[in-house]
């Protein structure tokens, strides 16, 4: 199975949380479970991300939220319209994110972020995302993503 940020062509691909373009980026991959309607992803923080030794920055935790909610979101909308994002590449950017930290986050094992869409209407998606490590839920997350259809930021 492919990942969903892999279907974004080349002039989307230089996001710092998810574009396989950006030479420093988190290179995020978020799979799509269409029986369960439901994303995946994981993610191994480095020592670098920390905020106090032993737990991860939380920075970082909201930007493997965001970035997941993105891909969740055109994942869902394709789902929910019977489109195959391999030939209509859906644009998601985020007009709203919201982290809460429920608890420290370790730093060393694999993160896993599990998403589902909560609504999808229009060009709007609202996506709740969880972060897990091991069987702690560390942080829960929802962000409203919008589709653009034209340019960005013009
Ligand atoms: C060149 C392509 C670049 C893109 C790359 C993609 C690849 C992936 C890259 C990964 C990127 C990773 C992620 C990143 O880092 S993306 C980078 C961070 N995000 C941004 O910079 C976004 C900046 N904002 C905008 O461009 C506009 O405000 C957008 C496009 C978001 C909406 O402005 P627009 O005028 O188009 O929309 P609308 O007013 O018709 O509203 C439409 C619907 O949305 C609802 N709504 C709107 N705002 C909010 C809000 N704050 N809270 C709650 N809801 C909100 C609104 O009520 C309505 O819903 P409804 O009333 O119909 O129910």
């Amino acid at each position: 199975m492919k990942a969903i940020q892999l279907h974004y062509p080349p002039e989307w691909a230089h996001c710092y949380g998810c574009g396989y373009l950006n030479p420093m980026g988190l290179h995020l991959q978020t799979y799509w479970n269409r029986e369960r309607k439901e994303s995946r992803t994981a993610f191994t923080p480095s020592p670098h991300h920390t905020a106090i030794p032993g737990f991860v920055y939380g920075g970082l935790l909201a930007s493997l939220v965001d970035c997941h909610a993105t891909a969740t979101a055109a994942a869902a909308k394709a789902d929910a319209e019977g489109l195959d994002l391999e030939k209509t590449p859906l644009r998601f950017v985020t007009a709203s994110l919201k982290v809460d930290y429920l608890k420290p986050t370790p730093l060393g094992p694999e993160l896993v972020l599990v998403g589902r869409a909560r609504e999808v209407k229009g060009r709007k998606v609202v996506v709740e995302a969880e972060v897990y490590a091991g069987e702690a839920l560390t942080v829960r997350g929802e962000a409203v993503l919008v589709q653009i259809t034209e340019g960005f930021g013009g």
